[in-house]
């Protein structure tokens, strides 16, 4: 090798080597990555999180990806002349609205998904809550100004089955979830925020990390006016910072305290609009979001040989 092909190539070496001490600890652990609408605006974008995902699942990770599309279910509900309503954060969703939603989800996002990450690859397979009694809920009414309202078939999860993802993991093959539940009540389904729906299923498949890929670099602390990031915090002082929480970071935030309280051990908000933003924050000690730790932590953003692991 010529002196300078080996200047060029050294820096390449260097850089997989430091990868090492992460690839051992995350090796054969389940990482759950939600992929929101917001952070799905861009091809490019789109582009580089299949190939985080396959680069994950090829290094000895399982990953599994929970998909929203908030926005894309907005666009199509429009298009049909219906309107979007939020209530607590949640779409009402009318039996006509849970039609488009399923229909948007299922046969749009998650169909883009699998077919970006299966351009590397046979290793995508999509599916929805639905399947195999993957997500079973409940109606869920939310309590606004000390009332129950009722907001469509928006769904609470009651069970989890990890039968069917923890096959697909098993058979080496990426699960592209969309957030639909079957329903306990009745023969059709519920309409489940996606964050809610990443986070039981991370609890439920013991997973070392929830991953939320959003449109902000993580939570901000004083959020409209400034944009400082909080970096880190523990189960305890998120949950007492919960109730001054507004829009979207609440099922997010809420998403993570169940996960960290049911044995996932980080759970991270992190900005879904920069380039490789997974491999970042798994491969590198440049954790770029929030990082959401139980409250008796495990110091993950050091390399093994450097601390406890
Ligand atoms: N404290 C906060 N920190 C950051 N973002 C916040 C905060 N409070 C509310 N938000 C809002 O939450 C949004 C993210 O949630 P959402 O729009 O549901 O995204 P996604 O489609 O990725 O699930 C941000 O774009 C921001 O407008
Ligand atoms: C009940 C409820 O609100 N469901 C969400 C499901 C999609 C979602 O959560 O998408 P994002 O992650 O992109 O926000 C909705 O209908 O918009």
């Amino acid at each position: 090798m010529s002196a300078a092909r080996k200047h060029t190539a050294l820096p390449k070496a260097q850089t997989l080597i430091e990868a090492l001490p992460w690839l051992t600890r995350h090796h054969g652990r389940t990482v759950v990555i939600k992929f929101g609408g917001n952070a799905m605006i861009d091809e490019e974008l789109k582009a580089a999180f299949a190939q985080d995902v396959v680069f994950l699942r090829h290094a000895g990770l399982k990953p599994v990806v929970v998909h929203g599309g908030g926005p894309q279910i907005s666009a199509q509900l429009d298009k049909q002349g219906l309107v979007s309503e939020f209530k607590a954060g949640l779409r009402v969703t009318t039996p006509e609205a849970m039609d488009v939603v399923r229909m948007v989800l299922a046969g749009q996002v998650q169909r883009e998904l699998v077919g970006l990450l299966n351009q590397h690859g046979p290793l995508a397979v999509g599916m929805t809550g639905e399947d195999a009694h993957t997500i079973t809920a409940t109606q869920h009414r939310p309590t606004i100004d000390g009332e129950s309202v009722d907001i469509g078939r928006v769904g609470e999860i009651t069970a989890i089955d990890t039968g069917a993802v923890q096959a697909l993991l098993d058979d080496g093959r990426i699960p592209v979830i969309s957030s639909i539940a079957r329903s306990a009540d009745d023969h059709h389904v519920y309409n489940v925020n996606a964050d809610t729906a990443a986070a039981a299923l991370a609890a439920a498949l013991n997973a070392e990390t929830l991953m939320v890929l959003t449109d902000v670099e993580g939570l901000y602390e004083d959020w409209p006016h400034s944009d400082d990031v909080i970096s880190r915090l523990t189960a305890s002082e998120l949950e007492k910072l919960l109730p001054e929480l507004s829009s979207g970071m609440v099922p997010k935030m809420q998403g993570c305290l169940h996960a960290v309280r049911n044995g996932v051990e980080t759970a991270r908000v992190i900005d879904g609009r920069v380039q490789h933003s997974i491999l970042l924050e798994i491969f590198t000690d440049e954790g770029i979001g929030t990082m959401v730790v139980p409250d008796a932590p495990i110091d993950v953003h050091t390399g093994p040989e450097q601390g406890e692991a």
